[in-house]
Formats: structure tokens, C-alpha cells, sequence
């Protein structure tokens, strides 16, 4: 017997848009994000990704367009949506006054988890991340790579099916960065859809099928990797794509010793 993939896609957005005041951050973006994929979205910086991210979560109210997640309309039906997802915002605070142990419990009973399930799972995030030595800091005394670990765990004990993490690698170490990569395969692998938006082509390169650029608040390419890279490589066709190489010109007072 074979059996027909879900036609619905993890994540769907058409004509999102947002400005902010003369400024058009996201210039009606539309989307689909097939479910169990691993999908990159790159882009200069102030391209629009964590404004695009928060529009198609629910964190900020678009201005136009909509957003469906595994076919639930996130605007119309945000608890529901929200359920679906785990959520890793850019530079969100967190309730930093909490020890990491009890910041990702309280997230687990957040989503109406029983406190031994949420407990379990905990010391499961905090061991995967390698902070079980500092289970009982206070996250406001954690370094910005431990934050960005901690985060990442709150985002992923209700066991969603869609995770949205924007720029999880940054300031994370190389080691704990491999298990990060290691954790979300394997999530991708059991049927689970990821989102990352990321800086870095060689990692985007090696961990996603699917990829998005995004430059001027506009969708420049989307597809399969190979689909948008062609023959060359992801950080070549970025480049061309996006533009911008500029010589170091007007900056000769910096190379006057
Ligand atoms: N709250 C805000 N108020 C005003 N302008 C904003 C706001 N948020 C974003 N912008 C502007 O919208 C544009 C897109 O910003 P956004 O943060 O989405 O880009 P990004 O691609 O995530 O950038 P980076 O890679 O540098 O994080 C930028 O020009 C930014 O200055």
C-alpha cells in the first residue's frame, strides 16, 4: 500500500506585508514550507526575516495577508495555530528572573503540561543542551549562547510539530551547535518540519532541503536547495541575488599606518 503525502503545507503564508512608518519591512511575501522539511530562510541583514517570522507565527499583526499553519489560520485561530508551533524569536525577552530549570518547566506547563511530564522533560532539554550544570542559574547570569539554548529548549517541550527558530546558532558554540543540528535532524527526520533563519550559507547549505532568500523585504528565490542555488554554491547565488559587494572606498584613512 503506498500512501499519499499530506498535500498541506507546514507553513503557509500569501501577500504578508508590513510597514513600519515609510519603511516596508515584508512587501507581500507569499510561502508554502512542506511538511518535513528543513527550511532555510537567508537574507542581508534588514531584509525582513524576523519581521516575515513574526507575521507568519502570530507575534505581529500583519497589515495585509495571511498565514496558515498545517492548514490552521493563524490570525483567525491563534491558540489553536500556536499549539502547532514552537516559537525561538530573535531578541524577545524571556522571564530572565527564573532559574533555566524552572524558565523551560514553566514553558511545559505554559502548554498545559502535568508537572511531572514537564519536570522530565526539562532535565531531557537541559542535558541535550548542556546546561544541566547550570539548571539552577538565573538565565538573566546565563551567557547569550546559554539564553539562545534555553530559549531554544522552552520552544521545544510540547513537542510541536513546526519549529520557527530564528537565527538559533548565534552565539552558540561549535559543540553545542552540532548537537543543536543533531536534535533537529532527527526531530526533521520523524516527520517534524523546521524553519531557521540563518547568517551562515555553509550551515544553511549543509542542514537544509529547502531555502528561501529574502532581501528588500521581497522574496527573491524559494525552492530545494538545488532548485536555488543551480550549480554554484548557496553563498554564490546569494550573492548574485542579493547584491551589494562593495569596495572598502572612502575608508583610505584606515589603511594609513
Ligand atoms: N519595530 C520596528 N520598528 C521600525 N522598523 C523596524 C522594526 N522592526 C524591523 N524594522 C525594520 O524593518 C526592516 C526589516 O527588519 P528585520 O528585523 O525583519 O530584518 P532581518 O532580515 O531579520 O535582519 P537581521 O538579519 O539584521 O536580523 C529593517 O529595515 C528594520 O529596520
Amino acid at each position: 500500500m503506498t500512501s499519499t503525502p499530506d498535500p498541506v503545507p507546514a507553513l503557509a503564508v500569501r501577500g504578508l506585508a508590513k510597514q513600519f512608518g515609510r519603511k516596508t519591512a515584508v512587501n507581500g511575501i507569499s510561502l508554502e514550507v512542506p511538511q518535513g522539511s528543513f527550511y532555510g530562510l537567508v537574507g542581508p541583514n534588514g531584509a525582513g526575516k524576523t519581521t516575515l517570522l513574526s507575521l507568519a507565527t502570530g507575534l505581529l499583526r500583519p497589515d495585509a495577508g495571511s498565514a496558515w499553519v498545517h492548514g490552521t489560520d493563524v490570525w483567525a485561530r491563534p491558540l489553536e495555530a500556536k499549539r502547532l508551533m514552537g516559537i525561538l524569536p530573535d531578541g524577545v525577552r524571556l522571564f530572565d528572573r527564573l532559574t533555566g530549570e524552572q524558565l523551560v518547566t514553566y514553558a511545559g506547563l505554559l502548554r498545559g503540561m502535568d508537572r511531572e511530564t514537564a519536570h522530565s522533560r526539562t532535565k531531557d532539554l537541559l542535558a541535550a543542551m548542556d546546561l544541566a550544570a547550570d539548571a539552577g542559574t538565573l538565565v538573566v547570569d546565563y551567557s547569550a549562547g546559554m539564553t539562545k539554548k534555553v530559549a531554544l529548549a522552552s520552544a521545544l517541550i510540547h513537542a510541536p510539530r513546526l519549529l520557527v527558530l530564528d537565527e538559533p546558532f548565534e552565539a552558540v558554540d561549535p559543540v553545542s551547535a552540532a548537537n543543536i543540528r543533531d536534535i533537529l535532524s532527527d526531530y526533521v527526520a520523524a516527520g517534524g518540519t523546521v524553519i531557521v533563519s540563518s547568517h551562515v550559507m555553509d550551515l544553511v547549505q549543509r542542514m537544509c532541503d529547502h531555502v528561501a532568500v529574502v532581501a528588500g523585504g521581497n522574496l527573491l528565490a524559494a525552492g530545494t536547495l538545488d532548485e536555488v542555488r543551480g550549480d554554484t554554491s548557496l553563498e554564490d547565488r546569494f550573492v548574485s541575488l542579493v547584491g551589494g559587494r562593495t569596495r572598502a572606498e572612502g575608508l583610505e584613512w584606515l589603511r594609513t599606518f
